[in-house]
């Protein structure tokens, strides 16, 4: 009698080539559940009906297909026990040695635009896992292949071993295959349960009852990057979902492969640029995660050259950002220094011959810069720490003007600038612009003061008549003093220090324009 090997699957890619290879070369008999039994019978192959095998018609529109003992009899039975070989025989059931399984595509749906809930429930297989977690329970006599990019290995598998496959490469398979129901499983709960936003719902109503009890990332795609941080720290990069968004569906154009702090500070600089949305050309450069220049111009390359100008040392080795298409001009100020990466939002196609005289600058297209997570994820030991990300936008209107200078339409604009770009340097930040550019950050200090010497000085003489965000509010009035004295016109900064009223005062004194936004935004 044949070996029994059962295929069933939704992708049916590679399909035909696997079932001609196990029919005619190892001359397994093929057992399919219906769509996938017509499409090897249009291959003209050989292969039995699950509802012929079982004397079950598939029914309930398919929700019940392969559900039947002769099937998962076949598939659980223990060949080395005489009572499951008795069982087996007394209900005619051949054990199954191979099975095939691919499952309905769920995230997929759900990724589509308007998919309704009865869609996402139809997309719910039942059969298929049932299918794979009974065939990698019994690893020791069957082999699963839960995915078509399994395909090549089980066939040169059969190749090596006379047809027959070894225990070690069935509990591989197995391993993977409960890897796969589980994330499977996670996307339909995270999917039932309102998927992020009762995430976020539930963290911001704080009580252990509305609490996810467990919470799972659902990544996939694994690719290996060179190193992580340093090079002796092995790294991977993930894709959270099943469809690729965000990085994981940016372009790369050309250059080096990308790496682990690359994509660090790309991101850094991606949440920067979706701060200044589309109205005006923006341009950021990031280094070590923090800002080193960010700029708004009338034209993107006006923009890159006075984010460049903004600290054009820290801007060598930097990565770019900018909101509009790559043109010309401004390929060609990108060439004139040493980068990592630009990503844009497209790239005018003759600017290719430019940008490839750099060739290891990496040119990266993100048709979408305001696709962030909504939720941060941090681990510490025995932990993990979950947050909303910090991406409500500005909101100037809320703002208080506590000073008795008001400020003019065109300085709180300048504040607005200021303070977007402070909430994306690491605390204790303090920004000082002028001309809707950086010309002085002080980041990652750990005391407000250090931070404020840090950016007037390398704003030096430019400090006249700039202005300057602190994404803290100051505990004393030593840092407005120290502003005032270096030229600053005008402060923006949350409030909510109980000597809020000290630092008002020298304000006042110092001729000083000051706003409170009421908002913190400390960075870590
Ligand atoms: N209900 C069942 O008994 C069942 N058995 C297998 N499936 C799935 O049906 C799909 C294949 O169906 P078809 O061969 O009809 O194209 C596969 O994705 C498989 O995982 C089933 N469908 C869903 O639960």
């Amino acid at each position: 009698m044949k070996p029994l090997a059962l295929l069933s699957v939704s992708d049916k890619t590679g399909l035909l080539d696997l079932a001609r290879e196990l029919s005619t070369t190892y001359n397994f008999q093929l057992i399919s559940s219906g769509g996938t039994a017509k499409a090897i019978k249009a291959a003209e192959l050989e292969v039995t009906k699950v509802s012929d095998y079982t004397g079950a018609p598939e029914i309930l529109g398919g929700r019940v297909k392969t559900l039947h003992p002769r099937i998962h009899g076949g598939i659980l039975a223990r060949l080395d026990l005489p009572e499951h070989q008795q069982d087996l025989n007394d209900n005619a059931i051949q054990p199954i040695r191979i099975v095939v399984v691919n499952l309905y595509p769920f995230e997929e749906t759900i990724a589509k635009p308007n998919v309704t809930l009865e869609d996402a429930i139809e997309n719910i297989d039942i059969g298929g896992p049932t299918l794979i977690r009974a065939s990698a329970k019994n690893y020791k006599h069957v082999a699963v292949l839960s995915n078509p990019s399994q395909y090549a290995e089980l066939l040169e598998e059969l190749k090596a071993n006379n047809g027959e496959t070894t225990l070690e490469f069935r509990k591989k398979l197995a391993v993977a295959a409960f890897k796969h129901t589980q994330s499977y499983d996670t996307a339909i709960a995270k999917y039932l349960s309102g998927d992020l936003v009762s995430n976020l719902e539930s963290l911001e109503e704080k009580s252990t009852n509305t609490l996810s009890s467990s919470y799972t990332l659902l990544c996939n795609n694994p690719k290996p990057l060179r190193y992580g941080e340093n090079p002796h720290q092995p790294a991977t990069w993930y894709q959270v979902g099943a469809t690729p968004k965000g990085w994981s569906a940016a372009q790369q154009l050309q250059g080096k492969e990308l790496s682990f702090n690359n994509l660090l500070d790309l991101e850094a600089a991606r949440s920067i640029i979706a701060e200044f949305g589309d109205d005006q050309p923006a341009a950021v450069i990031i280094k070590h995660n923090n800002p080193c220049g960010v700029a708004i111009g009338s034209t993107i390359a006006e923009a890159y050259q006075k984010a460049f100008e903004a600290d054009s040392t820290s801007a060598f080795g930097g990565i770019v950002a900018l909101n509009r298409p790559i043109d010309e001009e401004t390929a060609q100020l990108l060439n004139k220094t040493f980068l990592e990466c630009v990503v844009a939002p497209a790239c005018v196609p003759s600017v290719a011959s430019i940008l490839s005289k750099k060739q290891n600058l990496r040119v990266l297209v993100l048709s979408d810069f305001h696709q962030g997570s909504h939720e941060t994820v941090k681990t510490i030991a025995g932990g993990m720490l979950v947050q909303r990300s910090d991406d409500e936008s500005v909101k100037p209107d809320t703002w208080k003007v506590v000073t008795q200078k008001q400020p003019t339409p065109e300085q709180l604009q300048e504040l607005i600038f200021a303070w977007k770009v402070s909430r994306h340097v690491k605390s204790n930040a303090i920004v000082i612009t002028k001309d809707s550019t950086t010309i002085g950050i002080g980041a990652g200090q750990m005391n407000r003061v250090g931070s404020a010497k840090i950016a007037l000085e390398q704003a030096g003489e430019k400090a006249q008549g700039a202005f300057l965000a602190s994404d803290g509010f100051f505990p004393f009035d030593d840092s407005v003093r120290t502003a005032a004295a270096a030229g600053i016109t005008a402060i923006v900064q949350p409030g909510g220090s109980l000597r809020d009223a000290d630092s008002i005062k020298a304000a006042d004194e110092l001729g000083l324009v000051m706003v409170l936004t009421g908002i913190r935004h400390f960075l870590h």
